[in-house]
């Protein structure tokens, strides 16, 4: 089965509402799809998650690395050798995650075809249903109580709030949130770098204080600032999860060895795809510390690859893999089959994609 071609488009959704984060705000889902095709007529799928804030990735970056540079070190080359083609895709350029993820999957996707089985099965075959937490976005405290509250009436048992952008609001936040949900519900909170370490500190202990049971903080601190990440998780009970400080498998190894994060958040986005967040789960599973699977704002093209990685880890305790139900549409058939909260991955060949809509090749 040897790579004949490669297509790149743009895939485009509507969203339910507008996703707000302390880094940005996202108004529809617009990200890159790749589609390989073998000389077998066998198709794989990726997905490169336009995220310039937190990747550095735009479209014109993801197009440019993956159609100039990738595309011709891969082409020919048959899906048999997958440790070679990553090799390939890795050593192409540095950095330009999104692009290699993307590849890495419509890779993956192929693999699990030749091998008549479904991605997860070859890499692990832990699980095949996974239940996702759903984002609140960052709005007035009495928004984000509304929206917390339609969640929990939809059945979501963990809810991710999105804070970071003002901490003495970030407590009113959470305390109207505890308000209309109550206490039968998991709370994760996410900061996305938007406090410095002693803020930070000083507005978790309030927390703390205010009994609003949080399960855990995300990337409370700026990416770069591993020290004050470590500040942070010294001086709170509740436990931290370093997302943006966490690209590849040598940021995991740095910050699970200085202890600088009681946990780890895995992206393919960041992490360049399946091949290299294996490498994470690997070390982190050597260390004791689990995983968190979460994403960015992404179809379930992306999405089904993630689901595949967290099918196969057991290390991978924690989901934020709740992209598809941002959207107000599901535009691709196939693929993990995402029924609110609950998400199963079916026994077909590689990851499993019958058509991809909303989206127009180049
Ligand atoms: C969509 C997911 N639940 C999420 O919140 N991801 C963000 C980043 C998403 C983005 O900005 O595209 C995160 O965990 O920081
Ligand atoms: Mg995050």
């Amino acid at each position: 089965m040897k790579i004949c071609d490669m297509q790149i488009g743009k895939i485009n959704i509507p969203l339910k509402k507008p996703f707000k984060t302390a880094l940005r705000e996202v108004y529809e889902l617009e990200n890159v799809v790749v589609k390989i095709v073998t000389d077998t007529g066998n198709i794989g799928y990726g997905e490169a998650a336009i995220t310039p804030v937190i990747t550095g990735d735009t479209l014109g970056s993801i197009k440019w690395a993956i159609m100039d540079q990738i595309k011709p070190k891969v082409i020919g080359m048959d899906i048999e050798n997958l440790e070679e083609i990553m090799k390939r895709i890795d050593n192409s350029l540095v950095h330009n995650e999104s692009s290699k993820a993307a590849l890495d999957m419509a890779i993956y996707d192929l693999f699990g075809q030749l091998h008549d089985a479904p991605v997860f099965k070859l890499l692990g075959g832990f699980r095949n249903k996974i239940v996702t937490d759903i984002t609140v976005s960052v709005n007035e405290p009495e928004e984000m109580a509304r929206d917390a509250k339609e969640a929990v009436e939809k059945g979501y048992e963990t809810i991710k709030v999105k804070v970071g952008k003002d901490s003495k609001k970030d407590l009113e936040r959470l305390k109207a949130i505890r308000n209309a949900i109550g206490y039968s519900v998991n709370i994760r909170i996410d900061a996305n770098q938007g406090w410095t370490s002693k803020e930070a500190v000083k507005v978790l202990r309030m927390m703390e204080d205010a009994g609003l049971s949080i399960e855990l903080v995300e990337q409370p601190v700026k990416a770069y600032d591993i020290a004050g990440l470590k500040y942070v998780t010294e001086n709170v009970e509740i436990p931290v999860l370093a997302d943006e400080s966490v690209f590849s498998p040598l940021d995991a190894a740095n910050i699970i060895q200085n202890r600088a994060a009681d946990l780890v958040n895995i992206k393919l986005m960041k992490a360049g795809g399946i091949h290299n967040a294996l490498k994470i789960c690997n070390f982190a599973e050597t260390y004791g510390v689990q995983c968190m699977l979460g994403c960015m704002m992404e179809s379930k093209i992306g999405l089904t690859a993630a689901c595949h990685l967290a099918g196969a880890k057991s290390i991978i305790t924690k989901f934020d893999l709740d992209g598809p139900n941002l959207c107000a549409e599901d535009p691709i058939t196939g693929g993990a089959n995402y029924d609110e909260y609950t998400i199963t991955l079916e026994d077909k060949p590689g990851l499993g994609f019958e058509e991809i809509g909303n989206t127009i090749y180049y």
